[in-house]
C-alpha cells in the first residue's frame, strides 16, 4: 500500500468508530481482516494514524474548521506528523486509492493557524462537558495536562524481582533501545516514536515469555509500590482484574505472606492463573466471585488493596477514543460503582490495617471526593498520608506536583511522565 491508501483507510476506519459507535481496536481488527492483503507495516501505519487522529480530535478539527474523519486524518498526516500539505496533496494524487484531492478550504486551513485562540477545552482536546470537571480537578496546569493525556505513551515495563534483576532485563533488551524510568526502580521504558514508526513487539522477547517483566505503565508500578504491601503481609486485591497489580504486589512481597485475589467479574479474572505461572507468583490465592467467597477475610487483612473500576481518564494516552465515548452518565455510574466497591472492600480490613484506593482517573469526584465521602460514613478509618508512604517507599523519588491537603497523589503524564493515577491511603483505626 502507499501513503495515500493508508490515508483512506484510516478514514474508513475512523467512520465506522463513529458512526457505529465502535470501540476502535475492534474497527481496526475488522479492517485487517477485511483487508488481508495489507502488510504489517501498513496495519501500523495506518493504526498510528487512526489512535493520533483520536487524540488530537478536537484541536485539530477546530484547525481544519470540521471534525470529520477526513478532515482529522489528513490534519495528522500534514501537521501533527510534520510531513506537510504539499507532501499531502502529492500522495493524494500519487495513488488512485487515495481519498479525493484536498479541496481549497482544506489547504488553507492546513496552511493557516486560525486567527481566534482555540478555547482551553479544544487546546486541551476534552470534551466540553468534562472540562469543569478536568480543569476543576487539576488546576492551572490542566491545558498542559490535557495536552500531554493527548500525547502517545511509552512502553513500560516492570521488572519482576521474583524471576530478574533490572540490570539483566536491560540489557537483554539492549537492542530495543530501553532505558530506566525516572520513578520507578524496577521500571524499564522505550519511549514512543514519531509519525509512522513502529514500536517494538515487546512480549515477542524471550524475556517476556520467561517472565522476567511484564508490560505496566510506571504509576501501576508506582501505585504498587507505595500501598505498603511487604513481605510476609495479608493482602486482599479486591479488584484484581487481570492481575496486573497483584504481580506487582507479589513481587513487592517477595512470594512471602499471602495475597488474595478477587474479582467480582469472572471472566475478567480468568488470565491471571496464566500470568501468574509465568512470573512465579506462588503467595496468590485467585478467589473468583461467588457468594461468601471471601467471608473466611472479613476483618483479618494487613492491606486491601482497591484498584477501583473508573472513567480511565489517566489512560487516555493508550486508549484516545474512550475519551470521547466517555459521557456524563458514565461517569455518575462509576462514581457509583467506587462508592460500592469501597463500601464492600473496607469490611476485610483488620484494626490497624490498610486501605488503599487506586483509580486510573484524575478527576476529583473519582478520587478526592470519593475518599471524603466513604470517610464521612466510616469513622473508624482515617487518612494515613500516601505523600509520607510515597517517600518512604521510593527514595529519593521527588514528590509528584498533585498532593491533596490530606496526602493523596495524583500522577499525571504533565507532571511524573506516567499514565494518569490516583492513590489514598486509609487506616482502620486500631481497636
Ligand atoms: C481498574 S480494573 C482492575 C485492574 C487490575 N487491578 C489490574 O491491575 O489489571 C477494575 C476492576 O474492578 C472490578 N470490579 C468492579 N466492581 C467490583 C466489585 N463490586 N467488586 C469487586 N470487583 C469489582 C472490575 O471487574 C474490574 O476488573
Amino acid at each position: 500500500m502507499k501513503d495515500g491508501g493508508r490515508l483512506a483507510a484510516a478514514i474508513e476506519i475512523l467512520t465506522e468508530v463513529d458512526e457505529r459507535h465502535r470501540p476502535v481496536q475492534e474497527a481496526l481488527k475488522d479492517w485487517g481482516n477485511a483487508h488481508r492483503f495489507a502488510g504489517s507495516g501498513d496495519r501500523t501505519i495506518i493504526g498510528n494514524l487512526v489512535f493520533d487522529a483520536l487524540r488530537h480530535k478536537r484541536s485539530l478539527g477546530w484547525r481544519m474548521r470540521s471534525d470529520t474523519p477526513r478532515a482529522i486524518v489528513l490534519a495528522t498526516y500534514a501537521l501533527s506528523w510534520a510531513l506537510g500539505p504539499d507532501r499531502l496533496q502529492a500522495v493524494l494524487a500519487e495513488d488512485r486509492h487515495a481519498p479525493e484531492a484536498v479541496s481549497a478550504d482544506e489547504a488553507a486551513a492546513l496552511q493557516m493557524e486560525p486567527a481566534e485562540r482555540a478555547p482551553d477545552a479544544v487546546a486541551a482536546d476534552v470534551p466540553d462537558w468534562l472540562w469543569p470537571v478536568f480543569a476543576g480537578s487539576l488546576g492551572a496546569g490542566a491545558v498542559r495536562e490535557g495536552q500531554e493525556l493527548a500525547a502517545r505513551a511509552p512502553i513500560d515495563m516492570r521488572v519482576n524481582t521474583l524471576k530478574a534483576t533490572r540490570e539483566k532485563v536491560a540489557r537483554r533488551l539492549q537492542h530495543i533501545g530501553v532505558r530506566e524510568t525516572p520513578l520507578s526502580p524496577v521500571g524499564l521504558r522505550v519511549e514512543p516514536r514519531p509519525g509512522p514508526a513502529r514500536l517494538p513487539h515487546v512480549q515477542a522477547e524471550e524475556g517476556y515469555r520467561k517472565g522476567w517483566f511484564e508490560l505496566q505503565d510506571e504509576a501501576s508500578q508506582l501505585v504498587a509500590l507505595v500501598a505498603g504491601a511487604q513481605p510476609g503481609r495479608q493482602v486482599l486485591d479486591f479488584c484484581a482484574g487481570g492481575g496486573g497489580k497483584t504481580l506487582a504486589l507479589a513481587a513487592r512481597m517477595e512470594n512471602r505472606g499471602q495475597i488474595y485475589a478477587f474479582d467480582s467479574d469472572r471472566i475478567r479474572l480468568a488470565p491471571i492463573h496464566e500470568r501468574l505461572a509465568r512470573a512465579g507468583a506462588r503467595n496468590v490465592q485467585v478467589r473468583p466471585p461467588h457468594e461468601g467467597a471471601l467471608d473466611d477475610l472479613a476483618g483479618h487483612m494487613d492491606l486491601v488493596f482497591v484498584d477501583a473500576p473508573c472513567t480511565g481518564t489517566g489512560v487516555w494516552r493508550r486508549r484516545p477514543d474512550s475519551k470521547w465515548r466517555l459521557t456524563e452518565r458514565a461517569l455518575a455510574e462509576r462514581v457509583e460503582d467506587q462508592a460500592r466497591v469501597l463500601e464492600a472492600a473496607a469490611r476485610f480490613v483488620r484494626p490497624g490495617g490498610l486501605l488503599a484506593y487506586v483509580t486510573c482517573s484524575v478527576l476529583v469526584p473519582e478520587n478526592r471526593q470519593q475518599v471524603a465521602g466513604f470517610l464521612s460514613t466510616h469513622c473508624d478509618f482515617e487518612t494515613l498520608s500516601a505523600a509520607e508512604a510515597w517517600t518512604a517507599a521510593l527514595p529519593g523519588a521527588p514528590l509528584p506536583a498533585h498532593v491533596s491537603p490530606e496526602g493523596h497523589l495524583t500522577l499525571t503524564p504533565a507532571t511524573t511522565g506516567t499514565d494518569g493515577f490516583f492513590i489514598a491511603l486509609l487506616r482502620r483505626k486500631p481497636a
